[in-house]
C-alpha cells in the first residue's frame, strides 16, 4: 500500500510532501533541525498539525477531519533509544505487540519467540530491559517493532545512540529485516542510507531539496548537505574473501561486519574512506601494500584551504601546494593511494 505524506507544519516552519511505494525503504537524510522528526511525528500520528495528511493505501489516518490516533496507525517508530516496557521481561514486551492486535497469549508468546531469534537474541526472553547493553535493547526494540506486523515502519537514527562497536551488526540485521517493508528512516549518516534505503529524500530547513536512488544521489549530489556527505568515498564490490574486488580493483580494509555476521566470500560489500585519507601521486608507488587506484583526474576544486581531486568516482584532499607541485590538471593520469587501516569495509 503506498503511504502518502503531506507535512505541512507552518509553526515549525516545515512542508513536506512524500510517496512511499508499498515495500520501498526511503531515508529521509538531513542535519540537525532539517525536519526529519517532524514528519515522522506526523507519520506516527504523534504531532498533530491542521495542514498533515497521511493517507496508507485508501485508509485516511490524518486530514480531511480524521485522526487515526499513534496505536491504531499500524505503524511501528523505533526510537533512537530503545524505549522497552522497564517493568516487563523481554520477551513480554515483544509479545505486546501480537498481544494488542488480538493475539491469545500463546500466539503472542511464540511470535515473540521467533522474532527474538531472528534478531539473534533468543536468550534474554526472561531478562529485564534495565539487564541489556544498549546494542542487545536495540535488536529487542526491533523484534517488538516487527512482530507487531506493521504496515510501516519508521526509524528515527536507530543507530545514533549505540556504540560503534554494535552499529555495523545491527545495520545488517535491520536490512535484512526491512527487506520488502515500507519503512522511512530519519538518519543523519550517509551509511544508513546508502546500505538501508531504496531512495534518499534530503531535507534542509523544513524542505525536501534534492531525492532520487539513493547511489545516484550521492554520485551526483545537488544539495549542499548531500555534497557534504557524499564527500566521503564510497566503492562497492564483492568481498573475495580478503579484499572488495570492483571493476578491476582491490581494496583492502577493515572489516566492519561485525562478529555476528562475518563476511563471507562473495557476499556484497562497500569500502568507505575520507577523501583526506587519500595520497596522490604520479605514479604508482612499487611494493606499496596499500591500495592503489589508477585514476584520470576530472576535477579541481576548492574545498575550505585544501584542494579536491576528483578522478575514478572518487576524492582526494590535498594542499594547493601539493596540487601545484604535482602540476595537476584535468585530463592527468595520477594514482589515488589510501591506506588498509583508513578503509572501512561494510556489509551491504
Ligand atoms: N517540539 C518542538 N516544538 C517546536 N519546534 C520544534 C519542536 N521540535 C522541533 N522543532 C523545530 O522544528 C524544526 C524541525 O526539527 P526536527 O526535530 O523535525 O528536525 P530533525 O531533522 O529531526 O533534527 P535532529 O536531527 O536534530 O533531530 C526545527 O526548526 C526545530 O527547531
Amino acid at each position: 500500500m503506498t503511504l502518502r505524506v503531506v507535512a505541512e507544519v507552518p509553526e515549525r516552519d516545515v512542508s513536506v510532501e512524500l510517496e512511499i511505494a508499498d515495500g520501498e525503504t526511503v531515508a529521509l537524510l538531513g542535519g540537525n533541525g532539517a525536519g526529519k522528526s517532524t514528519v515522522l511525528g506526523v507519520i506516527a500520528g504523534q504531532l498533530r498539525a491542521r495542514g498533515a495528511r497521511v493517507t496508507l493505501g485508501d485508509r485516511v489516518l490524518t486530514g480531511r477531519g480524521t485522526w487515526v490516533p499513534p496505536h491504531a496507525r499500524d505503524v511501528a517508530l523505533l526510537a533512537q533509544e530503545a524505549l522497552l516496557f522497564p517493568h516487563l521481561t523481554v520477551g513480554a514486551n515483544v509479545a505486546f505487540g501480537p498481544r494488542s492486535r488480538g493475539a491469545g497469549r500463546r500466539r503472542a508468546r511464540a511470535s515473540a519467540e521467533e522474532w527474538l531469534a531472528r534478531v539473534g537474541v533468543p536468550e534474554l526472553a526472561s531478562r529485564r530491559p534495565a539487564e541489556l547493553s544498549g546494542g542487545q535493547a536495540q535488536r529487542v526494540a526491533v523484534a517488538r517493532a516487527l512482530a507487531a506486523d506493521p504496515q510501516v515502519l519508521l526509524l528515527d537514527e536507530p543507530m545514533a545512540a549505540l556504540d560503534v562497536n554494535v552499529t555495523p551488526a545491527l545495520r545488517h540485521l535491520l536490512r535484512e529485516v526491512l527487506q520488502d517493508r515500507t519503512t522511512v528512516i530519519a538518519t543523519h549518516d550517509v551509511l544508513d542510507a546508502l546500505l538501508l534505503a531504496d531512495r534518499v529524500v534530503v531535507l534542509d530547513g523544513g524542505r525536501v531539496v534534492e531525492e532520487g536512488p539513493t547511489a545516484e544521489v550521492l554520485a551526483r549530489p545537488r544539495s549542499a548537505f548531500a555534497a557534504q556527505i557524499a564527500g566521503l568515498n564510497l566503492l562497492a564490490g564483492r568481498w573475495d574473501g580478503e579484499a572488495l574486488v570492483a571493476d578491476g580493483a582491490r581494496v583492502e580494509g577493515r572489516v566492519e561486519g561485525g562478529e555476528r555476521t562475518p563476511v563471507v566470500v562473495g557476499d556484497e560489500v562497500v569500502a568507505v574512506f575520507r577523501p583526506s585519507a587519500v595520497s596522490v601521486y604520479l605514479a604508482a608507488p612499487t611494493g606499496s601494500p596499500r591500495n592503489a587506484f589508477p585514476v584520470v583526474v576530472t576535477a579541481l576544486e576548492p574545498f575550505g584551504d585544501q584542494v579536491r581531486v576528483r578522478g575514478g568516482g572518487m576524492s582526494a584532499l590535498i594542499t594547493p601546494h601539493a596540487a601545484a607541485e604535482l602540476a595537476l590538471a584535468p585530463g592527468g593520469q595520477v594514482t589515488f593511494i589510501v591506506k588498509a587501516s583508513e578503509v572501512d569495509l561494510y556489509l551491504r
